[in-house]
């Protein structure tokens, strides 16, 4: 894969600059939860990669905002193009990470959070991004089931397809190495209070020094 970086960026890398974060695990664990909860209380320093996708949109997601809302075809054009960092079927959908929408946020002097499943874990190592990777994962898959039949977004088809990845994506996760921190998200608030934790050093970084 051939992504490489604005020269802004590979700049900040020098200079020890804060690292883009990848927040991985299950559909349905708790990744938007906490990322919102990330973006509303450090609003000047994270900033969401808008992906792609070919589903459909919830009710309540903005178009350019939680996604840009694609058709397969349109999108297969722009991955042809070379246009995206990295893309993946998921659950009978295209998503993907285009190479915009992570220069958008870096154009903002802000940490750029992404939000991808595990092939994009996978695709990602394989780029010059060096994030920090995070995996949330549920309690227990039976946590996940009641959690996303509770969210009502998903059809019973789609819940066993999202089930299915589940399994697979846990059992991947178990790699050595492959994330950075692996988060329960049992509370929700100790879960907010490990990934800000683990995120400090960047936010401290991206805040800059103190004015005395
Ligand atoms: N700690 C928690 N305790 C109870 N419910 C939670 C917790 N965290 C998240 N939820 C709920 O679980 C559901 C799934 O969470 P969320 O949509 O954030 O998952 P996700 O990992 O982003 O899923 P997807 O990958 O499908 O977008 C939501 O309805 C959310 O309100
Ligand atoms: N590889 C990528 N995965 C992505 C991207 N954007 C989101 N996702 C993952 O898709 C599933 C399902 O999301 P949902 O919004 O339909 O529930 C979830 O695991 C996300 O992490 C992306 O750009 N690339």
């Amino acid at each position: 894969m051939s992504w490489r970086r604005p020269l802004g960026c590979a700049l900040a890398t020098a200079m020890q600059g804060p690292r883009p974060v990848v927040l991985s695990g299950p559909s349905g664990a708790g990744k938007s939860t906490l990322l919102k909860k990330l973006l509303k209380d450090y609003e000047n320093i994270f900033g969401f990669s808008v992906s792609h996708t070919t589903r459909q949109p919830r009710p309540g997601e903005v178009n350019g905002k939680d996604y840009h809302f694609v058709t397969r075809e349109d999108m297969l054009k722009d991955v042809n193009a070379g246009e995206f960092i990295e893309h993946a079927e998921f659950s009978g959908n295209m998503y993907g990470t285009s190479k915009a929408a992570v220069q958008a946020v870096q154009a903002q002097n802000q940490i750029c959070v992404l939000d991808v499943d595990m092939q994009g874990v996978k695709n990602i190592k394989k780029t010059d991004l060096n994030p920090i990777y995070i995996s949330i994962q549920p309690p227990s898959l039976e946590v996940l089931e009641k959690r996303l039949r509770e969210r009502q977004t998903e059809t019973e088809e789609s819940l066993q397809k999202r089930l299915k990845a589940a399994r697979v994506d846990l059992e991947l996760s178990k790699e050595p190495g492959l994330f950075n921190l692996i988060i329960i998200n049992d509370n929700l608030e100790v879960a907010y209070l490990k990934l800000k934790e683990i995120l400090a050093e960047e936010i401290k970084k991206a805040q800059g020094p103190k004015k005395s």
